[in-house]
């Protein structure tokens, strides 16, 4: 029962309908009683053939009176109990997806996608079955089980009630027992599944690669070895879930064999009559649903409470990013100089690893840093600290005057595009994912910003243009026209710092110059940062990092850069001698 306590705050939010659908049932269990008596009293005035036309036909209007109230009293316990399961759904999918998109970095580390999706999917359905066939369960299995109980023992007789029921203490004591081992079964079979589904996301995900390195084999047989192991965790569930019905009809026999004997010689000895124990038999048929019922009650609350937890798990994670918004500065605009000023940072998983170390910049409207440097020297981390990814810095980052870690993080990240590394689009249309943050943008908006990003003639190229669907049921775009994509949608964003992070790696040296000569004149008042690993992204900016092992190693302009003589120079030439070669191999 203590599923149902950690679900109070559901059923106190919902009392009205719950407290409405258990009358509706206690209605439904009350008809349920008359047609077993009403087919006594016939039984019995049928064998002293005292039973004429008109009573025969009183009789049986009084059974379809009884059936009409099941049908309607039936219908509606089922709205509102099954709809109040629905509603609980809802509700935590909503809590679970709004706790993801709160939750940092490293929460994401932690829970991989497929099990997220578990909780989300499996979790919360077996979460629901406590509000919808649970809480139906419990009460059915308490009205119509009482009521029957109390009609064997006013309208039979009280020592045959008491000895049919003797074998009902023990199932109870057995089922709470395998409830027990149930919720550890059922909690290592919702791991396994969490398991399954990773596993399968990341297959999905990495289909390419696979088939690429010629690992769709190797695959397929770690995939079977997992749903093995699976099944086999399953099959513990599947164990202790078959031993309630056997238990339950065993004790339902019992029952049987003792009214038999114990009621036959009730009629023999004129105690009760014929009739009474026909009505006694028709009632122990009604009391078998209420006996499997605490079976399945005990099943449905362990499997839900298992659930609970790791949903309420999940819920109870918080984020590092603590979001000082209180919801009434959504309006707010920031504008201004943007200070970056960290004396060291290391991530979370390894606190001793300082991975930033004294990178200092300031930056006016209207300028540009760009950040070069080897492969793990620190650019993405920089990038990710000024989108507060992270706030576990020594230092500051003031943008317009305000430590970042004190502004409202909407007010914040709303004047913030970024262009990431590996760019992800929506499966939506082409004009959908360029409007992406501005959803109300006019086509014209929308097309001048793909025009910045010289992507508009592809677009006109592709089947049906800017409707053209992009993804699983639509076109496949290269990696160039994905990037070009991120950059018209971060454009048409216009905001006040702009995030390129190896944004241009994938278009060739002529777009590339076209987009950054757009670049220049749409972000003149704008602040523009741009990581790139080609020189040539950033040759432009007003400052450039070069950075090395998380520290500033070499800062200036590309001209003092390259007067310095150091990694910023020879990596210069190094390029610049590749793009004679590639143009004189066309
Ligand atoms: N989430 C993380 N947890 C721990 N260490 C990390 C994490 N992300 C990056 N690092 C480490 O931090 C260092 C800097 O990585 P970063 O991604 O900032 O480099 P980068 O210069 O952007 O590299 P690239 O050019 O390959 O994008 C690397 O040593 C990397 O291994």
């Amino acid at each position: 029962m203590g599923t149902f306590s950690k679900l109070s705050w559901f059923f106190k939010e919902h009392r009205k309908r719950y407290l409405l659908g258990i009358i509706a049932l206690v209605i439904t269990a009350a008809a349920n009683l008359v047609p077993p008596r009403v087919l006594g009293i016939m039984a019995d005035q049928l064998d002293t053939g005292k039973i004429g036309w008109g009573q025969f036909f009183t009789y049986l209007i009084a059974i379809i009176i009884a059936a009409a109230f099941l049908y309607f009293f039936r219908f509606y316990w089922r709205k509102e109990i099954y709809g109040g399961a629905a509603i609980l759904e809802k509700e935590l999918r909503g809590k679970l997806y709004w706790h993801f998109l709160q939750m940092d970095r490293t929460f994401f580390q932690r829970y991989r996608t497929g099990d997220l999706m578990a909780r989300a999917t499996n979790d919360v359905q077996a979460v629901q079955n406590v509000a919808g066939d649970g809480i139906l369960t419990l009460v059915d299995a308490i009205v119509t089980g009482g009521s029957t109980l109390i009609a064997m023992i006013f309208l039979v007789d009280w020592r045959l009630t008491l000895a049919a029921m003797l074998p009902l203490p023990l199932l109870t004591i057995i089922a709470q027992y395998l409830g027990r081992r149930l919720h550890d079964a059922y909690l290592d079979s919702q791991a396994a599944f969490s398991r399954l589904n990773n596993k399968t996301q990341e297959s999905l995900s990495g289909i390419k690669v696979l088939k690429t390195f010629g690992q769709s084999e190797q695959d397929a047989e770690a995939f079977n070895q997992m749903t093995y192991e699976t099944i086999g965790i399953n099959k513990k569930v599947f164990r202790i879930d078959s031993l309630y019905d056997p238990l339950i009809t065993l004790v339902i026999g019992v029952t049987y064999v003792i009214t038999i004997i114990y009621g036959g010689s009730l009629v023999t000895s004129r105690a009760i009559s014929l009739g009474q124990l026909i009505t006694f038999v028709a009632y122990i048929g009604t009391m078998v649903w209420p006996m499997f019922a605490i079976g399945y009650l005990f099943n449905i609350l362990e499997r839900g409470s298992a659930s609970y937890d790791r949903i309420d798990n999940l819920l109870k994670e918080k984020s590092l990013i603590v979001d000082s918004s209180d919801g009434k500065e959504s309006e707010r605009r920031l504008e201004g100089q943007l200070r970056y000023h960290i004396t060291s940072f290391a991530y979370p998983d390894e606190p001793d690893q300082a991975v930033l170390k004294n990178v200092d910049f300031d930056l006016k409207p209207g300028q540009t840093v760009g950040l070069v440097g080897r492969v793990g020297s620190g650019k993405t981390t920089i990038i990710q600290l000024l989108m507060r990814e992270f706030d576990n810095y020594k230092g500051r980052i003031t943008f317009a005057g305000h430590d970042i870690r004190q502004v409202p993080l909407d007010v914040y990240l709303k004047e913030i595009s970024y262009v990431p590394q590996n760019n992800f689009l929506f499966s939506m249309s082409v004009r959908d994912n360029i409007a992406f943050a501005k959803p109300d943008a006019s086509k014209e908006e929308v097309e001048a910003a793909a025009k910045k990003a010289a992507l508009h003639d592809d677009i006109l190229a592709f089947p049906k243009g800017y409707q053209t669907m992009i993804g699983e049921n639509g076109v496949s775009l290269s990696g160039g026209q994905k990037q070009r994509m991120s950059i018209a949608r971060a454009l048409l964003n216009n905001s006040e710092i702009l995030i390129l992070d190896d944004a241009l790696s994938a278009v060739d040296a002529k777009t590339e110059k076209a987009i950054l000569a757009n670049l220049r004149k749409e972000r003149e008042q704008k602040i523009t940062v741009i990581a790139a690993h080609r020189l040539s992204s950033v040759m432009d900016a007003d400052l450039i990092l070069v950075m090395k092992d998380g520290r500033v190693a070499e800062a200036g302009t590309h001209d003092q850069l390259l007067g310095l003589g150091g990694w910023y120079k020879r990596m210069w030439d190094r390029q610049e001698l590749a793009k004679k070669v590639g143009e004189s191999d066309e």
